[in-house]
């Protein structure tokens, strides 16, 4: 296992931008994720560290050995594509065991290696089969084991969950969280889907643009995000734009509508953002904060017109339309009957949840 260093790492393709200046450290055994929309440049970021790309500028160290010139088959990462890229003429086995043979491993070693990792993927007994005899499911797995195999230092996964259906995917999630605790690998996953970045990662990075925009656990993103642009990406956020019109201790007051000020605490801030008197903030609300007042919830109280209403089974999720904005609440749903659309609602914004996102 070890460790990888991206020391301000650029990538330029000709005239366009790759990525820009990523500098992070991902510690030895980290289940780590890259995140972001597409084009943001997770791709490219991976296969710099796998050596298909490498950088304009800067350093890529694997613990303190510096691999920024060599080539991937001197890194010794295992690596899982999108499409998988399997051959689709040879068996699982030959499939598994081609980067063993390639660095010409004894026979005997070569077939115990194999059938242990089929076991640890659960493919036992699936050697034989050709590639096209398999669901996609069972493909991913064959992909896994062909990384694994040949005992990396560092995993690399590229949207390794992408071709397959929802209920598979969630499923197949937990199997490579499994995988990796089990075997204290450090693990780099791209992934475009947010609830695969925050059920599995130990922290993740958000990129947009080229760009780092945060790295942190998936508590500190969701919580804490630094930017407009990582509380909305991250889950689902009501951004309202207000100006501060005073601050009394820890206390906030915003005025978000000419008749409606709101009050939150100031420690709740993005390290981006100064909160100062007369000046413009956003402010980011998550829905499952946002409940039906109960007539006794004292401030940030707020009253407006339902413009949707939505049961789900588990959630009533409302928009609401509040003056200039609209507010998105979601609670459990308790039985009680639903608000119709067009019907007066009050909502209570506990201070505690409305975070200043810049
Ligand atoms: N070989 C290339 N030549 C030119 N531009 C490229 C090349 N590869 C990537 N880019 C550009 O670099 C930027 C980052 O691309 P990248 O593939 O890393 O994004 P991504 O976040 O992985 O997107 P996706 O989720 O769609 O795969 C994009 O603007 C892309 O157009």
């Amino acid at each position: 296992m070890s460790s990888v260093t991206l020391d301000h790492v650029s990538k330029q393709f000709g005239d366009a931008k790759g990525v820009e200046d990523v500098h992070i450290h991902i510690e030895s055994g980290e289940f780590f994720t890259f995140l972001g929309p597409s084009g943001c440049g997770k791709t490219t970021t991976l296969r710099m560290i796998a050596g298909f790309y490498y950088p304009t500028r800067g350093r890529i160290c694997f613990g303190s050995r510096d691999v920024t010139s060599l080539p991937p088959h001197k890194r010794n990462t295992g690596m899982v594509f999108q499409n998988y890229a399997l051959f689709p003429h040879m068996t699982v086995f030959e499939n598994i065991a081609f980067g063993l043979k390639v660095r010409k491993i004894p026979k005997v070693e070569m077939k115990e290696r194999v059938e242990r990792v089929m076991k640890l993927v659960r493919l036992e007994g699936y050697g034989e089969r050709r590639i096209d005899q398999l669901s996609g499911g069972q493909q991913q797995r064959v992909a896994l084991a062909r990384a694994l195999v040949i005992e990396p230092q560092i995993l690399l996964l590229d949207e390794p969950l992408s071709n397959l259906d929802a209920k598979l995917r969630e499923e197949t999630r937990y199997e490579i969280k499994r995988l990796q605790m089990e075997l204290g690998i450090t693990t780099i996953y791209v992934t475009h889907d947010q609830a695969e970045a925050m059920s599995m990662s130990d922290r993740v990075m958000v990129m947009q643009g080229g760009e780092v925009q945060q790295v942190g656990t998936p508590h500190e993103i969701y919580h804490r995000p630094v930017n407009r642009f990582v509380a909305s990406f991250i889950g689902e956020t009501n951004l309202w734009e207000g100006i501060v019109a005073g601050i009394d201790g820890n206390e906030v007051r915003v005025r978000v509508a000419p008749d409606l000020v709101l009050t939150g605490y100031a420690h709740n801030v993005s390290p981006q953002v100064r909160l100062v008197p007369g000046e413009t903030v956003v402010l980011s609300i998550r829905p499952e904060t946002v409940q039906e007042s109960t007539g006794a919830d004292g401030e940030n109280v707020v009253s407006g017109t339902v413009v949707l209403a939505e049961f789900t089974g588990a959630c009533v999720n409302y928009v609401t339309s509040v003056g200039p904005h609209q507010l998105r609440s979601m609670s459990i749903s308790q039985g009680r009957p639903l608000k119709q659309r067009g019907e007066t609602i009050s909502l209570h914004i506990p201070k505690a949840s409305i975070y200043f996102a810049g």
